[in-house]
């Protein structure tokens, strides 16, 4: 256990920028002063959107850095994305100086993984009284797709049967009970019905493989941590001194085990030894509470007042962020859920712009209009790129908009479309540095086992699998002795020596972990020794030259790490912060290490995972914050925009299935969700708000005839200048065929110049055969031998010969000094015709 300190009670650190309290309070209204000044116990803002809680938290931590000298090291504050404490902490060290590198901003999970690593070992002695094992500080993060995995074998070995209790469903459920804090042993008796129970069976299972895998899932990090301050007095009085001001944003999204976690740090009454609760600040909005499917719940912010009675409540009405016609439509829409607090949010910037309303043929029509209006906005000199942001429903709905701005040449960035960390190449690279920092990484261990092809066949895994369980230890150390003595446990001598020389080669790659080399030169190690880069230099499928561009992208990423070690750390990185924060005891900064790499990523990865619309986990793509993003226009869904804001913001899709989904139809709670989806994504919109729907959206190839969204009917007519509208004439929603194909026709397009781009990137609509055709035809890049094109990578190339045909076709192109390499004309290529 680390020995407590005593915090300096004064800061004795002078920082460079040390703004006048004045300034820090002058540019806020009296509330927002209120809640910047307020001092002692607990402090709720609660506020509608726009309204400037985040400005309040972040002015706080200003003034009590610059008035009430608090050391920086006595600070917690939790945002929600990684970006947003990216934000947070970029915008305190402005107001303050670097010195404020040493507080803890974090998300919930990054500031769980700090403590738990920290204390593995008290958790294991906690955990050893209570009968169950635990992990060490070098503990795997396992992922919505690991814990996906690991659930599959335990569904397995017990056999479920994966018809009647679908392994994402057991997944979710026991994900409910970990954000619930209820144990493996309490869910048995709390499980109700047939899966409940099968769930219950499973949890215990699955937990047991996590600990023997020495892995922590999401969940299990806030979990662990709970259990940790709840069980240690020791520990929960070390952070409870340490931390004396914990401030939490869009607290309206904390489920109960993060509530728990927040009440623990922060304390409700002052302890055996004396100290007294922390000051606690939340803020947050019920309205823009979003993932309840997550386990959030508004609860926490409705009943604060209750559990913390002696809390001071704050509201701010003013919106600054909005014109009133915005405003005036998110009111009106988020008006009809029932059950909620009425809020008088009000501006003073003026009316504004209509909201402007699409109807488009389908979606690429739609997609058109979008990149259109961009254009012409741009073109005007009414915004620029960076102003504007596109949002969807559901990641799957962005590839359209992808299409069309490649062809039109928008420059555009997706956050949390891309999924960099998702893709296999990745996933199986990561897999080989995870098990090397972690040789009990079970799912890790068993995904690149046979990858590349070694000869370890399924049979064989099953052997070693079945040893383990039998012998009751792990498979690494199962698949050491089927290295040595292979054939007692009954497998072949070719796959005993097959795995004893996989053994071989993890032995001698972790003389490289042992020895601290960079996790860059780690991983190239990797790719080199194991065959894998060498098995795609050799394929001729062009998808593995992209494969190999995103390895080679992840050494780069390593690399990165490496070498600019304070950007990633978290705090103390200033050479006086660190010597301010050696006085109060705080962390050293982190060492670039292979494991702090893998913890990076990880956590990069787990930002806003929401259910994409076949229900599987998305995972926010953040590995390019950093990326400057001046003059690019931003698509995302709409539950990543939350507490963004936009000049000029495209709500796409809003149809009935899409938005609201299908999936939360005939739910009132679940539809009462996705309103206040939609009262965010308005939300965002500062001066031009725009929205669309399609009337045949293409859905797992199947053409989709929506009605509009309710929400759309919920805008008040008067704020609306539809462009365009639904055709009365039965033209477009029932003949379709024909009307689809008027691309920009519409009259909503408008915009000579991108029309005139649109005809020169080789698509006209005149060539379009058929609608349900369409979105195939946008899709696919048509080239002829002789063709000069230019590609995003490469640059300017010439096409040396085609094959192929429809999705198949592929082209091999000269690009001169990047060489001649064959790529797929299907789906977003990043390359146009010249
Ligand atoms: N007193 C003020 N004077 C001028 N601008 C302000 C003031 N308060 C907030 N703002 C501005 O209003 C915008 C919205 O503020 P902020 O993002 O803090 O609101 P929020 O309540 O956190 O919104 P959300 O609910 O969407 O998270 C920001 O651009 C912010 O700088
Ligand atoms: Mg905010």
């Amino acid at each position: 256990m680390s020995t407590l300190f005593d915090l300096t009670p004064e800061n004795p650190f002078d920082g460079p920028a040390q703004p006048r309290n004045r300034e820090l309070l002058a540019d806020l209204n009296p509330a927002q002063r209120d809640a910047v000044t307020h001092v002692g116990g607990q402090l709720l803002v609660v506020a509608g959107a726009g309204s400037g809680k985040t400005r309040v938290l972040t002015r706080r931590i200003a003034h009590l850095l610059a008035e009430r000298k608090v050391h920086p090291g006595q600070v917690m504050a939790i945002t929600f994305t990684n970006k947003a404490a990216a934000e947070m902490r970029e915008r305190v060290v402005e107001l303050v100086g670097r010195r404020a590198n040493a507080m803890w901003v974090s998300t919930f999970h990054a500031m769980c993984v700090r403590i738990l690593r920290r204390e593995a070992k008290v958790l294991a002695d906690v955990l050893a009284d209570s009968g169950s094992s635990s992990v060490t500080s070098n503990f795997s993060i396992y992922d919505a797709d690991d814990t996906k995995r690991l659930i599959n074998l335990v569904a397995r070995d017990l056999d479920v049967d994966p018809k009647r209790y679908p392994p994402r469903g057991l997944a979710a459920q026991i994900s409910n009970w970990k954000n619930e804090l209820i144990t493996p042993a309490d869910a048995k008796a709390a499980a109700a019905g047939d899966a409940e129970r099968m769930a219950a069976e499973v949890y215990p299972e699955y937990q047991r493989r996590l600990e023997q895998a020495n892995a922590c899932d999401f969940d299990d990090l806030i979990m662990r941590t709970v259990e940790l301050l709840q069980a240690s007095t020791d520990v929960a009085e070390y952070y409870r001194r340490r931390f004396r001001h914990v401030l939490v944003d869009e607290y309206q999204d904390t489920n109960h085990a993060q509530y728990v976690l927040v009440r623990e740090l922060a304390g409700t009454e002052r302890t055996e030894a004396g100290t007294e609760p922390a000051e606690l600040c939340v803020v947050g909005d019920a309205d823009q509470s979003i993932y309840a499917f997550r386990g959030a719940t508004i609860r926490n912010i409705e009943e604060f007042e209750r559990d913390y009675p002696q809390a001071h409540t704050i509201l701010l009405e003013q919106n600054y962020r909005s014109t009133q016609t915005i405003l005036s439509a998110a009111n009106a829409v988020i008006a009809r859920n029932s059950g909620r607090r009425d809020k008088r949010l009000w501006t003073d910037s003026g009316e504004g712009d209509k909201i402007v309303g699409y109807v488009a043929d389908n979606e690429h029509d739609e997609a058109a209009f979008v990149a259109g209006e961009i254009d012409a906005l741009v073109d005007a000199g009414e915004a620029s790129y960076s102003d504007v942001a596109v949002f969807y429903r559901t990641n799957n709905q962005s590839r359209v908009f992808e299409e069309i701005f490649i062809r039109l040449g928008l420059p555009y960035r997706v956050v949390g479309g891309v999924r960099f960390y998702e893709r296999r190449e990745v996933r199986d690279a990561l897999a080989y540095l995870r098990v090397l920092a972690n040789p009990q990484d079970t799912v890790s261990l068993r995904r690149i086992l046979n990858v590349p092809k070694r000869g370890i066949g399924d049979r064989a895994e099953a052997t070693v699998a079945a040893y383990a369980e039998r012998e009751r230890i792990s498979f690494a150390d199962a698949l050491r002795v089927a290295a040595t003595s292979g054939s007692d446990i009954g497998l072949a001598a070719r796959s005993a020596n097959a795995i004893a020389r996989f053994v071989e080669l993890m032995d001698e790659l972790g003389k490289l972990v042992e020895a601290d080399e960079p996790p860059a030169d780690i991983l190239e190690a990797v790719l080199e020794r194991t065959g894998y880069r060498a098995q795609l230099d050799e394929s001729d499928d062009p998808q593995d030259a992209t494969r190999l561009e995103n390895l080679t992208e992840l050494v780069t990423v390593a690399r990165e790490f490496g070498e600019m070690p304070e950007a990633f750390q978290t705090e103390a990185d200033a050479v006086s912060a660190e010597e301010d924060a050696e006085a109060a005891g705080v962390d050293e900064p982190e060492q670039a290490t292979l494991a702090a790499f893998l913890e990076r990523v990880a956590l990069v990865a787990d930002t806003d995972s929401i259910p994409d619309a076949d229900g599987d986990a998305e995972e926010d793509d953040e590995e390019d914050d950093d990326e400057d993003t001046a003059g690019v226009v931003t698509l995302m869904t709409v539950h990543t925009a939350k507490g963004l804001e936009y000049p000029v913001v495209f709500g796409s899709g809003w149809e009935e299935g899409v938005f609201p989904h299908q999936r939360t139809f005939g739910k009132e709670d679940e539809l009462a969700e996705e309103r206040r989806l939609a009262y965010v994504a308005i939300t965002r919109a500062r001066r031009r708000f725009y929205v669309s729907r399609a009337l045949v959206r293409s859905a797992w190839g199947q053409p989709m005839y929506n009605p509009a969204s309710r929400f759309l009917d919920e805008i008040p007519a008067e704020l609306v200048d539809w462009r365009r509208e639904e055709p009365t004439n039965g033209a477009s929603s029932g003949g379709l065929p024909r009307a689809a194909t008027t691309w920009g026709r519409g009259g909503g397009f408008g915009n000579d110049s991108a029309q005139a781009r649109l005809a020169a990137g080789g698509m006209r609509s005149t060539s379009f055969s058929g609608w349900k055709d369409d979105w195939k035809k946008t899709a696919a890049l048509e080239l002829a031998v002789g063709d000069r094109v230019n590609h995003d990578k490469y640059g300017l190339g010439t096409v040396v010969s085609t094959d192929g045909s429809g999705p198949r076709a592929t082209a091999t192109i000269d690009f001169g000094t990047s060489g001649t390499v064959k790529l797929m004309l299907m789906g977003s290529v990043p390359m146009v015709k010249l």
